[in-house]
C-alpha cells in the first residue's frame, strides 16, 4: 500500500482503520482454515499480537515507501489505526466471548462512530476536515460519559451478571445504534460542505440552506441520529443508570445546541429559515429550537 503526496486524508483514514482492525481479519482466516483453528483455540491472545504486529509491520512499510506523505497524515494514521484496533477487537469479543458478545457489538460500534466521522467528512466536506473531525476529544464530559458506562457494566456484571444477559434489549439498543448512525451518515452527506462540527457563527460566502432529502424530515437530522446512538449503546450494555443519565444529558446538551445554532441560522438566512422553521420539526421530542422569542421549550 504505498502512499503518494495525492494520497487523500479519506483514503490514507480508511488503510489505518483496516490496518487497525488486523485482529479481526486473522480471526476470520482462523476460523476459515481449519489448519489454525488449533491455533486459536489455545493461543487466542497470541493470535490478537500477532495481528497487531502484523499491522505494525504494514505501517512501516507505509514509512518507507513514502515517508513525506506518512510524516504529513502519520497523526491521522494513529488515530484510524486505534479505532481500527478497537473495532476488530470488539468483532472478536462479539464473535468469541458470547457472555459479553453485547460489550463487543458496544466497542466495535463505537469504534465505527468515531472513524466514520472522520472519514465521511473527508468524503463530503474536505475543507472543514481537522484531527478533531475523529470527536475523540469531543469534550470532558464525552469521556466522562463514557467511562461511567465502562464502569457501570463491569460492576453490574460482576454484582448481577444475570441482569446483562437481555438478549432482545441489547438487539433492541443494536437497533438504535444502527439507525442513529444511518441518519447521522445521511445528513451529513446531504448538507455536504454546508455541514461542519462545531457551529458556524460567520456565513461562509458559499453555504446553503439545506431543506431537501433527509432535512425534509426533520430540521436537526445528525443531531437526531448521535442522540439514538448514544441512547442505543446505553441500551446495548444493559446499563440502566447510564441510560437515564445519557437521555438526560444528552437531551439538554442538545437543547442548548440547536438553540445556538438556530440563532445563528436565522442571521444567515432570516426569513428562508423562519418559514423552514414552521415547516418543519428538529426532530429531537421537546426540543423546539430558537422560535425569536428568546424563550426555549
Ligand atoms: C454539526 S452540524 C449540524 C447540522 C444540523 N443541526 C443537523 O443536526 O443535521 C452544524 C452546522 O450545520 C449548519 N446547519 C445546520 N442546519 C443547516 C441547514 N438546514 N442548512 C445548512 N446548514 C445547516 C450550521 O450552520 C452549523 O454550522
Amino acid at each position: 500500500m504505498a502512499l503518494s503526496m495525492e494520497t487523500s486524508p479519506a483514503r490514507v483514514s480508511l488503510c489505518g482503520f483496516l490496518l487497525g482492525s488486523t485482529s479481526f481479519w486473522v480471526y476470520l482466516l482462523c476460523n476459515l482454515l481449519t489448519i489454525l483453528q488449533e491455533l486459536w483455540n489455545s493461543h487466542f491472545w497470541i493470535v490478537i499480537v500477532a495481528g497487531w504486529s502484523f499491522c505494525m509491520l504494514g505501517m512501516t512499510r507505509m514509512l518507507l515507501t513514502d515517508r513525506q506523505a506518512y510524516i504529513e497524515h502519520v497523526q491521522s494514521i494513529y488515530r484510524a489505526w486505534f479505532l481500527g484496533s478497537g473495532c476488530g477487537l470488539g468483532l472478536v469479543i462479539s464473535c468469541h466471548c458470547p457472555s459479553i458478545s453485547h460489550f463487543g457489538w458496544y466497542f466495535t460500534a463505537l469504534s465505527i462512530f468515531h472513524w466514520s466521522e472522520y472519514f465521511t467528512m473527508a468524503v463530503t466536506n474536505p475543507r472543514s476536515l481537522a484531527l478533531e473531525s475523529y470527536l475523540l476529544d469531543h469534550s470532558k464530559e464525552y469521556a466522562v460519559a463514557a467511562v461511567a458506562s465502562w464502569v457501570e457494566f463491569t460492576v453490574e456484571w460482576f454484582l448481577a451478571p444475570g441482569l446483562k444477559q437481555f438478549r432482545y434489549i441489547s438487539l433492541l439498543g443494536l437497533s438504535f445504534v444502527i439507525s442513529g448512525e444511518v441518519v447521522r451518515k445521511l445528513s451529513m452527506i446531504t448538507a455536504s460542505t454546508n455541514f461542519n462540527h462545531y457551529v458556524q457563527y460567520r456565513k461562509q460566502r458559499d453555504h446553503q440552506l439545506v431543506t431537501h432529502g433527509i432535512y425534509s424530515l426533520c430540521r436537526h437530522p445528525s443531531y437526531v441520529g448521535w442522540f439514538l446512538w448514544s441512547i442505543g449503546t446505553q441500551i446495548i450494555l444493559c446499563n440502566p443508570v447510564c441510560l437515564i443519565g445519557y437521555t438526560i444529558v444528552s437531551w439538554r446538551f442538545f437543547n442548548e445546541r440547536i438553540y445556538e445554532e438556530e440563532i445563528a441560522l436565522l442571521n444567515f438566512f432570516g426569513e428562508d429559515y423562519l418559514d423552514y422553521q414552521r415547516r418543519v420539526g428538529t426532530g429531537i421530542p421537546f426540543i423546539k429550537g430558537f422560535d425569536g422569542s428568546g424563550h426555549k421549550i
